[in-house]
């Protein structure tokens, strides 16, 4: 858009930007008059229109425009008064000197008063009147320079003003007492404060209380140019009283401000004197925020909202700079709650995370304000104590911590009861270096779990290898799967009358690369702690079928395969599925497959136990209750399973010479029967052992008697032979 207020008129150009000839226009009723102005200026180099009368005037006029009209005043048609009065209507700005032979002053008063720039007094001197002409078409130049001048000025002004105004950061000026000048719209949308209740108050209204010495150095900026206060971040109030909160987002704006200082230019380069300052302000709101957002996220659980293990460690380095000055010792505990993963798998991760909250809860009750408490993941958390005066103030919270986790917590209609591990070390006298302290009191815990759960203990300077191993075998553990390194061995079940092999254990090994043939006790626990048995367990179940579906295909006698389930496994919602697709996969019998599951893992979730075996049974596949004898179960709800065999524990097979282990062993196999079960004695070693359970009338023995677990290609040579050696042994024990 161009500000020339001239381009518009395709006419004429100003005399000024144009610099052609001036045209004018002569207005006289005397012929000879007109023609000797008209010579006269023509010679002067002027562009020179003639009128005869005022009638012709106007006509000329409506057509073009004129740089300066020179008019006669007594015209028969058309006076030079009213032609006046038509320029003044209609091109104000085109001046008219009148040439008169009325030498009243009246007729000149009224020319002037008309509009008229000029009077001229016929006869005239050619020279006076050019001169007169050139200072009234000097005067108009200027006049239209200014005009235009001025017309640009206002122009920019507004712009300014509206981009001012509409400009996205709050713009202000103050006055050197610092109190606002001009502030632009945007106030109002930052701050809720109109722009008259702010002209006129001092800065520091809308100042953050906590930034008002900071803003003192800003808001006074004197400097100029390229020094000036640059994108300082500071606070600002919104206004307390604002009628429109949904405009704002918050009860402080956070800025970024540029200040510079103002001087009267007019006062001279040598005399500058300050008037005050200016500034910018951004609201850059929304981007603090989102940059405390990610900070929160960096250092917060976004679960429960406590510190995560970085800002834990933020606060142990600092605690342990203060304690170091103040030679006090300060600990650190790491507390994992108990079965925590088992509750999570069976009841579902929403109700998992519900007791992680309540128990964050219940532990911060347990401590002081000046102490920390994170989530370092999962059910780990870790307490940073900072003052104390001895062990025993560990001792005492930590006991206040087990006690007040052993309530039971109520999540969505469940009770449940959970406890936890902790592990404690104190710096100095355990050291003073962050990760190290965070490390022990975690072996320190794993410790704790593997002496019994539910309890504290401190860390102590041998600690460190088992908690390696185990660490060791969980990534082992984690890697063994991809690397086919676990595998199969079966036990036979021989029948204690014919001496036949009636059906397999499978019991699981693990090649360790490095370690040789290791037995589920050196990993089961480990696996089971970590969930990678769920995994493996699938594996056996797929092992064992596979091996039941190479003996069929082997024409060998169809034989009875049990596998050991685990507690996670059971507990997993998978499980049946992936017993199901095992059993489909390998076109099974499903009476093949035994699931061997302990006594006091079926009591542990009654009802859903109930109804996944139930499923199960409905299939056909087996259930055998292991280690019978060692749990609390009760008759009446081991009724409510579908069992088809009891597994005496082989702690009161090997001690059957003690009178009051007969007649246990004598009732559950008596018991076993009367329920219709069979029932199947564990770690048979000797022939005694085997001759009294004979008595009893037990119906399959298993153990080193008949024979060790043995490789799957051992166990099928054994099948193709059928037992016969065991019918030997068994069949003379008998006699
Ligand atoms: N002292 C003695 N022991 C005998 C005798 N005969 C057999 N045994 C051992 O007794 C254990 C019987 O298995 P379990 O009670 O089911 O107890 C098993 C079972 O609870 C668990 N387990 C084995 N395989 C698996 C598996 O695939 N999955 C799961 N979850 N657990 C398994 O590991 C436990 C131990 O398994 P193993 O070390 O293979 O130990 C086996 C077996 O080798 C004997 O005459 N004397």
């Amino acid at each position: 858009m161009s500000d020339d207020p001239t381009e518009s008129d395709p006419q004429r150009s100003t005399v000024s930007a144009f610099p052609v000839r001036p045209r004018l226009l002569v207005v006289d009723d005397e012929p000879l008059i007109l023609e000797g102005l008209e010579r006269l200026l023509t010679s002067r180099d002027y562009d020179v229109v003639t009128a005869n009368g005022g009638c012709d005037a106007l006509i000329a006029i409506g057509k073009q425009q004129f740089d300066a009209i020179l008019l006669d005043l007594g015209m028969p048609d058309l006076n030079g008064n009213e032609v006046l009065r038509f320029v003044a209507d209609r091109s104000a700005d085109t001046p008219v000197i009148v040439v008169s032979g009325d030498s009243t002053i009246d007729a000149a008063i009224r020319a002037l008063r008309g509009g008229a720039a000029d009077f001229v007094r016929k006869p005239y001197e050619p020279e006076e009147l050019l001169r007169r002409l050139d200072n009234t078409l000097a005067r108009r130049r200027l006049e239209k320079e200014n005009n235009h001048i001025l017309q640009r000025l206002q122009q920019s002004e507004k712009w300014h003003r509206f981009l001012v105004n509409s400009s996205p950061d709050f713009i202000y000026t103050l006055d050197c007492e610092g109190r606002f000048t001009f502030v632009n719209d945007r106030v109002e949308s930052l701050l809720g404060y109109r722009r008259e209740e702010l002209l006129g108050q001092h800065y520091s209204l809308v100042i953050h209380e906590d930034d008002l010495v900071r803003a003192e150095h800003i808001f006074n900026e004197r400097r100029a140019g390229d020094r000036n206060a640059r994108n300082i971040e500071i606070r600002l109030k919104c206004n307390p009283g604002m009628r429109r909160p949904r405009l704002m987002n918050g009860r402080c704006k956070c800025v970024e401000l540029t200040a510079t200082g103002m001087y009267d230019e007019e006062a001279g380069p040598f005399e500058r004197r300050f008037i005050g300052s200016y500034g910018v302000a951004k609201d850059i709101t929304e981007r603090k925020q989102a940059e405390e957002t990610v900070h929160y996220q960096a250092y917060h659980d976004l679960l429960t909202g406590l510190p995560n293990r970085a800002l834990f460690r933020d606060h142990l380095g600092l605690m342990l700079a203060q304690a170091k000055r103040n030679q006090k010792p300060l600990a650190v505990l790491s507390l994992d709650l108990d079965h925590f993963k088992v509750i999570n798998d069976s009841l579902g991760h929403t109700i998992g995370d519900e007791l992680l909250l309540a128990v964050g809860a219940r532990l911060r009750q347990c401590l002081r304000e000046g102490d920390t408490l994170a989530r370092l993941g999962g059910d780990e958390f870790a307490v940073l104590l900072p003052t104390l005066v001895s062990r025993s103030d560990v001792e005492h919270i930590c006991r206040k911590v087990i006690q007040v986790l052993s309530k039971p917590v109520y999540v969505k209609g469940h009770e449940i009861y959970i406890s936890v591990s902790i592990g404690a070390c104190v710096s100095p006298d355990d050291g003073d270096m962050i990760d190290s302290l965070i490390r022990q009191a975690e072996i320190a815990m794993y410790q704790a779990k593997s002496h019994g759960r539910s309890r504290l203990q401190f860390w102590e300077p041998g600690m460190q290898a088992p908690y390696s191993e185990r660490m060791q075998i969980e990534a082992d553990l984690r890697r063994a799967l991809a690397r086919n390194e676990f595998v199969l061995f079966y036990q036979p079940q021989v029948d204690t009358v014919s001496g036949e092999v009636r059906g397999f254990e499978a019991l699981l090994r693990w090649w360790h690369p490095q370690r040789g043939l290791l037995t589920p006790a050196d990993f089961i626990p480990v696996a089971e702690e970590s969930g990678v048995i769920v995994p493996i367990g699938d594996w056996v179940l797929r092992e064992a079928s596979a091996q039941l579906a190479e003996w069929r295909k082997a024409d060998l006698p169809a034989m009875r395969l049990s596998v050991n389930i685990s507690a996670r496994q059971l507990e997993s919602p998978d499980f049946v599925d992936s017993v199901m697709r095992a059993v489909q996969v390998y076109a099974l019998d499903g009476r093949q497959l035994e699931l061997e599951i302990t006594e006091s893992l079926l009591m542990r979730d009654f009802e859903a136990n109930a109804i996944k075996l139930g499923r199960l049974s409905a299939a056909g596949i087996r259930l055998a209750i292991d280690d019978f004898g060692t749990g609390y179960s009760s008759f009446k709800y081991l009724s409510r399973f579908p069992i088809h065999t009891l597994k005496i524990d082989q702690s009161f097979v090997q001690d059957l010479d003690r009178e009051e282990n007969l007649s246990i062993v004598n009732a559950m196999i008596a018991m076993g029967r009367g329920m219709n079960l069979t029932v199947i004695a564990e770690g048979v070693e000797t022939e005694s052992q085997l001759a009294r359970l004979q008595q009893m009338q037990c119906h399959e023995i298993q153990g080193h008697y008949c024979s060790p677990p043995l490789s799957g290609h051992a166990a099928t040579v054994m099948l193709g032979q059928h037992g016969p050696g065991f019918a030997h042994g068994v069949q003379r024990a008998a006699s």
